[in-house]
């Protein structure tokens, strides 16, 4: 390809001509998905939901939906991506991931090759009284320049560089699961040096490797308002990596990544598999660490488990500190909701927060996406919120979590082990008060731990029926509360089972 020929940023009448033509093309686009849509979702769901949202960019991979406000974002996430992503499959047939963000943060986001005009535009951001963060990842580039003002510029500035405000250390609930995580990340953001150089972060899916990785270029784009921070997710570095070698820029792309003070890649397992890329993030990554700069990563497992990258740069991400990030304990998990609501300014009982923590425990975004729920619910103010209702509001999510771990049969295992009895005495019609009881209380965690229903609870219990499901529900819950041998055991059973 002839590089000469290839607009560039110098070009401006043609981008501004592709520009307009790409900005009609999304808004043809999105016509017809909404048209799709309308035919998935209630017309009460439509115009609440999606009636102001825009697609707002696009490439061959994915597709970004803008839409008014956080709670927009995430109720969408929630509850409507299967329709959002079956309603752009039926019109397009380039099958595209869609990516939903608030729309003040994609404006500036999308205006990245012309950020210094586009910051000029965007409005400072008046949130709502429900400020959940922003999940999407972005590209960003920042460098501060030491303007700075009052906090408004601040959160303008995190937000130009990708970065979402909301994901501070201070922010972030410290646990035993993420300790050790969190201080190699504030000790890395403190540094007046690049240290564990990378900073390989590992963990399952929501459970904060983003907030950690971004807190770090937070700190640091505010203790040092001219370090030069770069944070992206590696799907973005591989897809400009590609339109720059097929449009000529790799210069421009180079100088972009090689000069960042931090450069911050999230989830790297997507190098999986493309080569090229690979021998350009290989180069990137030995400069910066040659200029000592520092490089952070995040992985959704460790790097000895990301199949298809080359040796040279797995070893590469294993010769700084790994750190890994695991699911929080019940505790933890309480601490992160009340500081959710805290910050979102919402309240709700502590038997419902006690219900999400206890039966939401393998991922932080979906413990959070629960709390939305729950809380958009009760700030209705049609009904009283009660567990029941919530525990009905949550079913998808409480039974792909209920799957996940606990079922009724560990339950029976844990509780035939913890009380001495054999496992057939959960099932038989045996009555003494010493196997009778401890099959009670499997009853009462079948119920309180798993998605299932009192008669399904009532079969796997012998085929007793659902009515003495409810009656050993409530003795055990009465127990609970008069007895504290009855609490330590339940107590202890809990834990047990949650941390299989
Ligand atoms: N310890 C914590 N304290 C407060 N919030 C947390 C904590 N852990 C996770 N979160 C929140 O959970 C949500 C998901 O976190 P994040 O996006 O960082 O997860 P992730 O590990 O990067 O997930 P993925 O691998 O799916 O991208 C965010 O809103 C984040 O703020």
């Amino acid at each position: 390809m002839n590089q000469a020929s290839i607009p560039t940023d110098d070009t401006p009448a043609i981008n501004d001509d592709l520009c307009s033509t790409l900005v009609e093309d999304m808004k043809q686009l999105w016509e017809s998905v909404s048209g799709a849509l309308k035919g998935l979702v209630s017309g009460d769901a439509f115009s609440r939901w999606f009636l102001s949202a825009e697609l707002v960019d696009m490439n061959e991979t994915e597709a970004v939906l803008a839409v008014e406000s956080d709670m927009h974002q995430v109720w969408i996430e929630t509850n409507y991506m299967p329709e959002v992503q079956t309603a752009f499959s039926q019109v397009s047939e380039m099958p595209r991931k869609v990516r939903v963000v608030v729309a003040d943060e994609q404006e500036v986001q999308m205006s990245q090759p012309k950020a210094k005009e586009a910051k000029a535009e965007v409005p400072v951001v008046d949130r709502q009284p429900i400020q959940v963060p922003g999940q999407g990842k972005g590209e960003s580039t920042h460098s501060g320049g030491g303007q700075a003002g009052g906090q408004d510029v601040m959160q303008k500035k995190l937000r130009s560089a990708g970065l979402n405000p909301q994901f501070s250390f201070d922010r972030f609930v410290v646990g035993q699961s993420n300790e050790f995580a969190q201080a190699a990340c504030v000790a890395v953001a403190s540094a007046k040096q690049a240290v564990y150089n990378p900073l390989f972060i590992h963990g399952g899916s929501g459970l904060g490797k983003t907030h950690l990785m971004q807190a770090i270029g937070q700190r640091l784009m505010k203790e040092n308002p001219s370090a030069r921070v770069v944070y992206l997710t590696c799907e973005k570095f591989i897809n400009e990596f590609i339109e720059m070698v097929r449009k000529g820029g790799l210069d421009r792309f180079r100088r972009k990544y090689r000069r960042a003070d931090i450069l911050l890649i999230d989830d790297v397992q997507f190098l999986a598999g493309k080569e090229r890329s690979q021998e350009e993030f290989f180069h990137t990554f030995n400069e910066l660490l040659d200029l000592q700069s520092q490089v952070v990563l995040t992985s959704d497992r460790p790097a000895s488990e990301i199949k298809n990258v080359e040796p040279r740069l797995i070893s590469r991400f294993e010769c700084g500190l790994t750190v890994e990030l695991q699911p929080p304990g019940m505790e933890t998990r309480l601490a992160i909701l009340q500081r959710k609501m805290e910050d979102w300014d919402v309240s709700l009982g502590d038997d419902i927060l006690t219900m999400l923590s206890e039966r939401i425990q393998s991922n932080v975004r979906r413990l959070e996406g629960g709390l939305v729920r729950v809380a958009t619910f009760a700030s209705l103010g049609t009904e009283q919120i009660t567990v029941e209702r919530a525990e009905f509001l949550l079913k998808d999510i409480l039974r792909e979590e209920g799957q996940k771990r606990v079922n009724i049969d560990s339950i029976q295992k844990a509780v035939s082990k913890h009380f001495d009895l054999r496992l057939a005495d959960m099932t038989s019609r045996r009555r003494p008060t010493n196997i009778a009881f401890p099959r009670q209380i499997a009853m009462y965690l079948s119920r309180k731990l798993t998605p299932s229903s009192l008669v399904e609870i009532g079969d796997a219990f012998g085929g007793r029926d659902h009515g003495t499901v409810i009656y050993a529900c409530k003795k055990v819950k009465d127990s609970i509360e008069s007895d504290v041998h009855t609490r330590d055991s339940v107590d202890m059973l809990i834990t047990t089972l949650q941390r299989k």
